[in-house]
């Protein structure tokens, strides 16, 4: 079997998906994601000027060795816009390996470790007794965890805080909007937040949070410790993570989980929080940390440890992402739990999937492959559109992190 094209393609419906397809000389093809919210154009220039003139008369089964040859022989390792690069080769290449086996992925990784895969939806609102509500919807829907953000009296765009109700999407215009951040205002407002939640909801369903690095180790730790008696699944990016030791300083302080890794590329940057045990959960991605071949690095390390997978489901992961992720999820022995931050109907229209929601779980279903294809002439009517996350800063105009 041979790789005879591969061809980026670009659709913008609602928000910019990146997708990478690859064609076969049998007449089977593979799609890959390789979305990178705000910098899409860097991914789609490193796939079409450097990696498909690579793959092209290639044997597709080779996953592991075309890995292996974009990761070590681009000298250059790492990095996200590398890495997605990688991850969207890698997924097209597990799809066109099931498709073949006439298998959906998950079989071929070792078949299903469960039934179903845990997820979190988030609820959010502009203010407590809104976010309340929409955690009452979300366990209606049948969520048995849900991320809760509110918007905090006198900070100007939270972080987390959806535009409509349901769906959440920061990526909002050509140029970074700016909100505003206070730590004091936030330390103040979180507990009450999730005192009230678990007074209204009680505790049987399972409350996280997103801190979005904003905090500096020693704030991330009061914050901790003062939500301890909320007993969240976890506590998410607490803070910046470029020195892993800073979570040393957290863990000293609170026994609140631990979860990191969104912007994570390789297993290199998961190490030291891992072997440290200075995390609970592992949120690396297939997109970003190269592909169903670079989780399997991250979870297998981790798994060694007691940390757990929660890999990243937010919007701008494409439906594509989010079938390889459930492939992966139903698999690795040490699952935690899955992101899933449903997509607008026009995504799902533009990338038909057999993965479902039930009573909490999601299920990649049986299709062969991923489960997941592009409609290229419905794709083609959404063109991109430049747009960037925001950015936040201090009320004296300091730049602070988003
Ligand atoms: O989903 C999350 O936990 C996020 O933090 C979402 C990120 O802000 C988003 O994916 C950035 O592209
Ligand atoms: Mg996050």
């Amino acid at each position: 079997m041979k790789i005879t094209s591969a061809r980026v393609i670009v659709t913008s419906p609602g928000r910019n998906f990146v997708t990478l397809k690859i064609e076969t000389d049998q007449g089977i093809s593979g799609i890959g994601d390789a979305t990178l919210n705000g910098r899409e154009m860097a991914v789609v220039s490193y796939l079409e000027d450097h990696l498909v003139p690579l793959l092209l008369g290639r044997d597709p089964h080779r996953i592991e060795d075309i890995w292996q040859l974009l990761y070590r022989g681009a000298y250059w390792r790492r990095g996200p816009v590398t890495m997605s690069a990688i991850s969207a080769v890698d997924m097209a290449l597990w799809d066109i390996k099931g498709k073949v086996a006439g298998l959906p992925v998950y079989q071929l990784l070792g078949g299903a470790s469960r039934d179903g895969v845990l997820v979190y939806g988030h609820a959010n609102g502009p203010d407590i007794d809104e976010t309340i509500d929409e955690v009452g919807r979300y366990i209606e829907l049948g969520y048995r965890a849900i991320r809760v953000q509110s918007g905090i009296p006198g900070v100007k765009g939270a972080y987390g805080v959806g535009r409509g109700q349901m769906y959440y999407e920061p990526a909002d215009s050509a140029l970074p909007t700016e909100t505003r951040w206070d730590t004091a205002a936030y330390l103040n407002f979180a507990p009450k937040l999730f005192e009230k939640v678990r007074e209204t909801h009680g505790f049987d369903i399972e409350l996280l949070h997103d801190v979005h690095h904003r905090l500096t180790p020693i704030e991330a730790a009061k914050l901790g410790k003062s939500l301890e008696q909320f007993r969240l699944f976890w506590m998410e990016d607490c803070t910046p993570v470029e020195n892993p030791q800073a979570f040393r300083l957290v863990r000293k302080h609170t026994v609140t989980p631990l979860a990191v890794g969104e912007i994570f590329n390789s297993v290199h940057d998961c190490r030291e929080l891992i072997e440290n045990q200075l995390i609970d959960y592992i949120r690396a991605t297939v997109v970003h940390a190269g592909g169903i071949t670079g989780l399997k690095q991250i979870s297998s390390l981790a798994a060694l440890y007691q940390v757990r997978t929660g890999c990243h489901g937010a919007t701008d992961l494409s439906p594509v992402c989010m079938a390889a992720a459930l492939n992966f999820d139903l698999w690795v022995p040490n699952f935690g739990i899955q992101e899933y931050m449903r997509h607008t109907e026009e995504t799902n229209e533009v990338f038909p999937h057999s993965y479902s929601f039930a009573d909490g779980y999601l299920h990649p279903g049986d299709s062969p492959g991923l489960g997941v294809e592009i409609d290229e002439d419905l794709a083609a009517k959404y063109p991109y559109e430049p747009r960037q996350l925001p950015v936040a800063r201090l009320a004296d105009g300091t730049m602070w992190n988003w």
